[in-house]
């Protein structure tokens, strides 16, 4: 079993309450309140730029030049083609650069976005990446899992671009390659003593992830 696997194995509970959340039901088949999902988008462009900050940490907390490297490719995944297509999302929606960037973060954000930047800061390169890691792989696994339902490409649902984006080709493959490049650290750097610690990473990023979520869905209409 691949050390990604078995994160998933031991936090299956957490994964869980994360990739299914109600949310993301309410994606695939459109019937998520707009309400909800304009806030979730405004807050995730506050939420992108933190997670930008965490990949350059990444870089910094590189032992060597290709993982400095692969971090790097990270940051630019994120400052460069994440946040683009975010920001072309947002237009559709009527919301601007400027509403996004005015918006005040939500504490579902600071609390995530701390959390990772400071196991990173506390730890090594390997921490920091089982606490990006249910960003990076969990939303390639929802989109997945979203677009095969009979609704998500449907031209009545609203949200069919948000699922096409995650389940498409570019964000798969980033995914794809963040999580060979976990296993790799894994291999190099994992200790029977560290599994305790680094399950427990995994586990609380991934409750966070599903706080993010449930964020979006108390601001829709009840
Ligand atoms: C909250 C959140 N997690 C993960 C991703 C994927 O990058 C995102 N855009 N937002």
């Amino acid at each position: 079993m691949s050390f990604f696997e078995r994160l998933k194995k031991e936090a299956s509970a957490e994964w869980r309450a994360y990739t299914e959340h109600p949310f993301t039901d309410g994606l695939a088949d459109g019937s998520l309140p707009e309400a909800a999902f304009r806030h979730y988008l405004v807050q995730d462009y506050l939420f992108l730029i933190e997670f930008a900050r965490a990949y350059a940490l990444a870089v910094y907390k590189s032992p060597g030049l290709a993982d400095m490297r692969e971090a790097a490719t990270g940051l630019s995944a994120i400052l460069d083609v994440e946040m683009n297509l975010h920001v072309e999302l947002c237009a559709g929606w009527g919301l601007s650069p400027d509403d996004l960037e005015r918006a005040a973060p939500a504490v579902e954000v600071l609390a995530y976005t701390r959390y990772v930047l400071d196991a990173g800061m506390r730890g090594d390169l390997l921490a920091l990446k089982v606490a990006l890691a249910p960003c990076v792989i969990g939303y390639a696994e929802i989109a997945t899992r979203l677009a095969a339902r009979p609704n998500a490409s449907a031209t009545t649902n609203p949200y069919r671009v948000w699922i096409a984006e995650y389940a498409g080709a570019p964000y798969q493959a980033v995914a794809a390659n963040a999580r060979a490049h976990l296993d790799s650290l894994a291999e190099r750097y994992v200790t029977p003593a560290r599994h305790a610690e680094l399950i427990a990473i995994f586990k609380e990023a991934a409750r966070l992830e599903a706080d993010f979520w449930e964020m979006g869905w108390r601001a829709g209409p009840a």
